[in-house]
């Protein structure tokens, strides 16, 4: 029986996560937890939050989950959600703090004023609703997905990896923005597939049945 750790460091109502879990995989233990050795002994983690940069990095160093986070980031299967993502790299815009520096990249903020979509419709921040996702690797948590699949994401910062072989999928708002990174054992997106229906329980179940295997070699040919 596979034991999930979604690591709850204070930063918003992880429930959702956690019953998206079990909905997908009904025999695995889902644990919603704030023990780091919970987390070191877990078969997989999950990484999601909601806030503020500042305020996550915080609660994550308080609560003293922040060495768990990070081995379990180096050596199992991984996944990080909106924030959980933003946290994984080296710089934020928002509140201009350090992240946990396990990718390389920054996180950066959509221009407030001045963004319009093709029919010259003026986009707002926070980007919120529904929004498609063009998957750019060939990856295991990408099985089964439509490659134009529509994901939910609430958020006014996205990520800019430093190295372009990071880049798993993106999305536009209105440009091309990175809304989801591979690298090993770790995956991670912007979106919320615990809000996605379909697609997103998808990829939470791929998640689930991934031996957290990838070579970095998975352009589509
Ligand atoms: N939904 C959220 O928690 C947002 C995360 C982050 N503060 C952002 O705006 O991108």
């Amino acid at each position: 029986m596979t034991h999930i750790a979604v690591v709850d460091y204070g930063m918003g109502n992880l429930r959702s996560v956690a019953k998206a879990f079990e909905y997908v995989a009904p025999h695995a233990r889902v644990e919603v937890t704030r023990d780091p050795a919970v987390v070191a002994s877990a078969d997989r983690v999950v990484f999601p939050g909601q806030g503020a940069m500042p305020d996550c990095m915080r609660e994550l160093e308080a609560t003293g989950l922040r060495e768990a986070v990070l081995q379990a980031a180096r050596e199992k299967p991984f996944l990080g959600i909106c924030i959980g993502l933003q946290m994984l790299f080296e710089w934020s815009e928002e509140g201009g703090v350090a992240g946990l520096g396990v990718l390389p990249g920054k996180v950066l903020r959509f221009p407030s004023q001045g963004m319009m979509d093709a029919d010259g419709r003026k986009l707002k921040v926070p980007h919120m609703g529904w929004n498609q996702v063009y998957p750019v690797i060939d990856h295991p948590l990408w099985r089964g997905i439509a490659t134009d699949a529509r994901f939910y994401f609430v958020h006014s910062y996205y990520p800019e990896p430093g190295r372009p072989a990071l880049v798993a999928g993106y999305s536009l708002y209105p440009f091309a923005f990175t809304c989801a990174v591979a690298q090993g054992n770790l995956f991670a997106v912007q979106f919320h597939p615990e809000k996605s229906q379909a697609a997103g329980l998808r990829l939470l179940a791929n998640f689930v049945a991934w031996d957290g295997a990838y070579d970095g070699a998975g352009a589509f040919s």
